[in-house]
Order: C-alpha cells, then structure tokens, then sequence
C-alpha cells in the first residue's frame, strides 16, 4: 500500500500528509486500476452480477450478495485469499473473457475485489489521479478555466460552480474567488471534509434556479465513464444542473486528446454537434501536448425553463445522445 493511514481510537481514519508518488509510477497504477475494473466488468456481465459501476461500496456488497445466491461464495473467498499477485489468477483474470466456467470467474473476481478494496487498488488510484493536478507537473486544468473566465465574468457577479470528479480543494476554481460556491463531488472522496462523496449520475436535480450552477467543471471525467450511453446520459444531464435565469450559463469540458484525435467513433465535429444538439456553444478551445480544453456555453436560442424532457423529446421523441458510438449516426444528432 502506497498511502500511509492511522486510525483513531474510535476506528476513524486519520488523513496524514499525502504521500509522493512519482509521475511513472501513478501512472503505472492507473493503468492498472482500469485493467482491474474493465476485467470485472466483463466477468459480472457472464455471471449475471449487477454491478453499480459508479459506487464501490455498493458493488462489492451486491457481489457478495449474490454470489451466495448463486452458490459461488466459496470460490470468490479463495481468489479474496488468494497472495497477490498470483500468477495463474493473473492470467485468469487477464484472460477472463475466454473462461467459460463459473467457479473460476468468481475467483478470478474475487482475486480483483481484494485487489481494489483490501489491497489499496482504489485507495492508491486516487492518489495516483491527483498527481496530474500537481503544480510540478503543470497539472490543474482549471488554471485555464479561471484564465478564460477572468476575461468573460461579468464584474461583481457571483459565479456558483459545481465541480465533477474533484481531486482537491486547493485548484483554481477553489482559490480563484470568481466562483462562489463551489460544490466539489467525486465518486471516492479522498478528502470528504470539502468534497462530497457524490455519484453526478445520482444527484438530486436542483429544483430551483438558485440552487443551479454558472458553471459545471468536468475534467477528465467524461472519459473515466465507461459506456458511450453512459456518457451520453452524462451530458445530457448537465442541462438540469445549470442555470436558466442568465444569460449564460458554462460547461468547462476537459478530454485526453487522444479520445478526439485517435478515437474511431469521435472526433471534434462530431463532439461539437452533440454539444450543439444539447443547446451548447463552444466559445473557447485550447489543446496542449496531451489534453484538450473546451468552455461551451448554453446558446441563446435555445428557450430557458424548460423542463429537460421537454427539451429533448421536441421533436416527438426521444434520440439517444451516445458520446463515443459510430461517427456514421451522425446525421441523427444534429
Ligand atoms: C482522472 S480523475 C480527474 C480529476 C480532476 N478533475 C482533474 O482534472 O485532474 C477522474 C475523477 O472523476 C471521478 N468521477 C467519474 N465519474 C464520476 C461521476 N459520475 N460522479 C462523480 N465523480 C466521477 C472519479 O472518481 C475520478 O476521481
């Protein structure tokens, strides 16, 4: 385990000052920790698991659950047990869209269970995400968020930020003081004190103007979601976050480059068109070595106070937004 924790008397966790990971090595668990998630997404699927991708917590109590039901708790406990790393399970787990057997799936589950709860994976890959954010690497994207947005703020207006997937309440839009409140979320909250433990999927929508935000930082996020629907749902869903009594309102959108440039199924346009479908405009754009940068802003034809299935079904149906399927369903999005 990377991160060092003590725990009180009572059992409660002490935060210790985070420890250095070097830049190879977080990546190194980064990797891994999708290579964990994506192998048990594919064995839940064969066993039939229902895996509540965005909550931890909640998958490993349904796994257990019901691989008692199933009869199969016996083989999950010995891949829990199992040393790591192990290196038949490895290649099991590695290999598990070939087995067919469902004694050695709930092993091989079991096996990156452990892994991700019991053996720092989860624990470790948050850590090992904050250190993009880091000032010595030229990390915070929302450096360049608070830069665009000193040029656009109306002076003296307030500005209430909802920040997806925050690593840290020391960035820029925390410290900038254009952005007041900010609300920080993230599905595993390294830091609960400032930002809550929230799934964005699953937050109550706001049913009040003032209790929507002026901006919606998504950084690095949309790509962490794991199916195009899913992140259509995600995009979609912001509309319901942001305000309609302004003029404007802003998505601040940040992407690996390569989920643009060397993507099969999506390009800029194609970006462009969904976010312009969603009522967006874009109205800045910057592209480093490795990460684009997009602010859009809500248009002003599109009308405001509109229930959001009202906005979507105007055309008597309903049309799936899947950020990331075929560029060839083009057509339907625009
Ligand atoms: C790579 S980290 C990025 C963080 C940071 N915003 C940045 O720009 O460096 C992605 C974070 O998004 C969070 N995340 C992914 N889906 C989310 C969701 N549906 N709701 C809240 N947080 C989410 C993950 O837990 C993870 O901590």
């Amino acid at each position: 385990m990377l991160s060092k924790r003590k725990k009180t008397v009572t059992g409660s966790l002490v935060l210790q000052r985070q420890p250095k990971i070097k830049p190879a090595k977080a990546r190194q668990i980064i990797r891994r920790f999708h290579v964990l998630i994506n192998k048990r997404r594919i064995i839940c699927g064969v066993l039939k698991l229902a895996l509540t991708e965005n909550d931890e917590q909640r998958s490993a109590s349904f796994i257990n659950k019901e691989l008692k039901e199933k009869g199969l708790e016996t083989y999950y406990k010995q891949g829990w047990n199992a040393p790591h790393p192990d290196s038949e399970l490895e290649k099991k787990m590695l290999q598990s869209q070939k087995i067919r057997e469902d004694k050695e799936l709930a092993r091989a589950l079991g096996y990156i269970m452990c892994e991700i709860h019991e053996r720092g994976g989860l624990q470790n890959y948050q850590l090992a995400s904050t250190i993009g954010q880091d000032k010595n690497r030229g990390g915070d994207s929302s450096k360049t968020l608070v830069a665009w947005f000193r040029a656009i703020r109306e002076p003296g207006r307030r500005y209430r930020a909802l920040e997806i997937g925050s690593l840290s309440a020391k960035n820029a839009i925390s410290t900038s003081g254009i952005f007041d409140p900010v609300v920080r979320i993230d599905l595993n909250s390294n830091d609960p004190e400032h930002i809550q433990r929230q799934d964005f999927m699953d937050m109550s929508l706001p049913e009040k103007d003032s209790e929507r935000f002026d901006l919606i930082s998504c950084s690095l996020v949309l790509n962490f979601v794991p199916t195009p629907k899913l992140r259509g749902e995600m995009l979609k869903r912001f509309k319901s976050f942001l305000r309609r009594e302004v003029n404007s309102a802003y998505i601040f959108l940040v992407l690996p480059l390569p989920c643009i440039l060397n993507s099969r199924y999506m390009d800029e346009e194609r970006l462009f068109d969904i976010m312009s479908y969603l009522g967006y405009e874009r109205t800045h754009s910057h592209q480093s070595h490795k990460i684009i940068y997009l602010l859009f802003k809500t248009r002003s034809d599109v009308h405001k106070g509109v229930p959001l299935e009202a906005d979507f079904n105007d055309r008597g149906k309903s049309i799936p937004i899947e950020y990331g399927k075929k560029k060839s369903s083009r057509t339907n999005l625009v």
